[in-house]
């Protein structure tokens, strides 16, 4: 790393010893003082603690505030356990907030109290990180923040106030709050009457239902301000500008899981607090040259769209609602007969049978960003009619009886299935994986289904196949025509009903599950648009061998 000009270093004084405490443009460091250091209080220090130091990078810093010795505990109860000594050899005081590294992908906001003996230097010390913070462009001053208190638990309020406010707080990020009192309530007053330009970032508390809901507002609103049509499938979006912030209270959290590590209020907060992003994919799905939705994460139908159309009744049970449908619908075992047309990714880097993952900085995320625009993709961008074109160059077909079609435009890994539906899945390369699992015995399924949950490869199975594709359709066997599918609807109490009596048969239609919403229609068409959005995110951060490496001592 090119070094840095030195903005400070001064000896402060730190718990019981003194340190030296460093700051340039980069990093700010402390670093114990073995010799001639003084023991005030008398305490023990642990021996690997002597002469040990702490770097932080800047960009990690969240706050720093002063102490108001003289009033004594205004920001700090433990300033009044120390000796009257110190008070007095040292009666100035500042805290560093910063974030602390914990295990699993958590981050903490941890908290360094360094004392000075001048007033004066205090001062120099709060200023100058003051002005380091402030030249940190990417950081939100003013967020819009919606909370469904609906989702997961119920407990989005409850956490956003606890956990979240008193962190953004801290940062000096201003809030408007507001609190959904209906489904569609975020989505429409985003597309419509939230005034944008105010904000540096929108924050979702809630699911992944939620987030979707954020997606559908920010990403119609910036296409009807720049006259767009999203009902055209070839159209190419205009990206958002703001940034999104997931903090998780659903039922799967996907969405936050694949883009931070973990699903915890606290580490997805500290992200939007210090101004990270990630873009990431979205895809539009149509229906007939009609715009019916978009999806980040998964569109999956068979399977997991009947999960999600059993556990929807079942609201009531929270998060384990998709197990109960879950167990409920991997029974019942349906496969659904049609046929799969998709333009493979060929001049991407990646496979989805990759043992590399998309990790923060990902190299490949970073080298696609601008493929689905290029040229060379134009001529082979629409999507064949499965029944005349079907050998169209470029595009290839699948037809047969799936159990599960799944498109997994992020690994979506999440607490259920840490390592998601597509492990090698990247979150901003401007494709999705298509997933195709043939009809086979249950014990197989259940097979495939629990390689979710282990290190074992689910595509290595002779019913399973799965290509990495820019756009790709679904025409379902019986859909003949659009009076059909609609008459599907009508008509499907009736026919489950003879399902149920003839246990051998399988309805002829599904539903698509996209992102925890279920499709009206069976036969879509799907493109991705790379990078249409970005969240306060990093990607998942490799994680260090040893804990000592997350923060590593500095080498002074
Ligand atoms: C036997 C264990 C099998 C574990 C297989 C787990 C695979 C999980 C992959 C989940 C991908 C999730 C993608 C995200 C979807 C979300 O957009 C969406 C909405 O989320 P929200 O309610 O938070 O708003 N969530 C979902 O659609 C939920 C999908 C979850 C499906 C769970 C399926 C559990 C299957 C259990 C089968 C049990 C068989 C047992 C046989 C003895
Ligand atoms: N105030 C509200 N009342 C009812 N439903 C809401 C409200 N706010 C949002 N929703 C809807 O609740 C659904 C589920 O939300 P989500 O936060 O994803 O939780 P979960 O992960 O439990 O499904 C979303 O589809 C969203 O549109
Ligand atoms: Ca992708």
């Amino acid at each position: 790393m090119e070094k840095q000009p030195r903005l400070l270093a001064s000896q402060l004084f730190l718990k019981n010893s003194v340190f030296e405490v460093l700051l340039n443009g980069v990093l700010l460091t402390w670093k114990e003082i073995p010799a001639n250091k003084k023991v005030i209080s008398g305490s023990i220090h642990h021996p690997l603690k002597v002469g040990t130091s702490h770097s932080v990078s800047v960009s990690e810093i969240l706050a720093v505030r002063e102490l108001h010795v003289d009033g004594g505990t205004k920001d700090d109860g433990r300033w009044q356990k120390m000796s009257q000594k110190l008070t007095e050899a040292y009666p100035y005081a500042f805290t560093v907030s910063y974030v602390e590294r914990a295990r699993q992908h958590r981050w903490r906001c941890s908290d360094v109290t360094f004392h000075c003996s001048e007033w004066a230097l205090c001062q120099q010390w709060v200023q100058t990180i003051r002005e380091q913070l402030t030249a940190l462009t990417s950081r939100p001053k003013h967020l819009l923040v919606y909370i469904n208190p609906y989702g997961g638990k119920q407990q989005g309020k409850c956490i956003y106030e606890q956990k979240v406010a008193p962190l953004f707080a801290c940062a000096s990020i201003s809030t408007d709050v507001i609190v959904t009192e209906h489904a569609n309530h975020a989505r429409d007053h985003l597309k419509t009457e939230a005034e944008l330009k105010k904000y540096d970032g929108v924050v979702c508390v809630g699911g992944d239902g939620m987030f979707s809901e954020i997606v559908h507002g920010l990403v119609s609103r910036t296409q009807r301000d720049n006259g767009v049509d999203q009902n055209s499938p070839e159209e190419k979006l205009v990206p958002c500008t703001l940034r999104i912030g997931i903090i998780p209270a659903g039922s799967t959290d996907c969405i936050c899981y694949a883009t931070v590590g973990i699903n915890d209020p606290v580490t997805s907060a500290l992200h939007v607090i210090v101004g990270d992003s990630q873009p990431m994919d979205v895809c539009s799905v149509h229906h007939n040259n009609t715009f019916l939705r978009y999806s980040v994460s998964l569109l999956g139908y068979g399977f997991y769209g009947d999960v999600l159309a059993d556990s929807e009744r079942k609201r009531w049970m929270g998060p384990a609602r998709y197990d109960f449908s879950g167990f409920k619908k991997f029974l019942t075992h349906h496969h659904y007969e049609g046929a799969v047309s998709f333009l493979p990714a060929t001049d991407t880097l990646g496979t989805p049978r990759d043992k590399t993952r998309c990790r923060a900085g990902c190299f490949i995320c970073q080298h696609d960003g601008q493929l689905y625009s290029g040229d060379s993709q134009e001529e082979s961008k629409t999507a064949p009619d499965v029944s005349d074109r079907e050998y169209e160059v470029g595009w290839g077909v699948v037809r047969g009886k799936f159990l599960a079609i799944n498109a997994a435009s992020m690994s979506c890994a999440c607490p259920r299935s840490p390592k998601g539906l597509s492990p090698a899945a990247h979150l901003a390369d401007g494709t999705t994986d298509l997933i195709l699992v043939r009809k086979c015995s249950r014990f197989n399924f259940l097979r495939h289904l629990l390689r979710h949950t282990s290190k074992d490869d689910q595509f290595d199975m002779t019913f399973v196949e799965v290509h990495r594709v820019r756009r790709f359709r679904f025409t379902p066997r019986h859909c003949q025509n659009d009076s059909e599918l609609d008459l599907r609807e009508n008509g499907k109490q009736l026919f489950s009903q003879i399902c149920r009596d003839h246990p051998a048969c399988s309805s002829a239609y599904s539903s698509w599950n996209c992102d925890g919403e279920i499709l009206p229609h069976a036969a879509i068409e799907v493109g991705v648009h790379c990078q249409l959005i970005k969240l306060f995110a990093r990607g998942i951060e490799e994680q260090p061998l040893f804990e000592d490496l997350a923060n590593p001592p500095c080498a002074l």
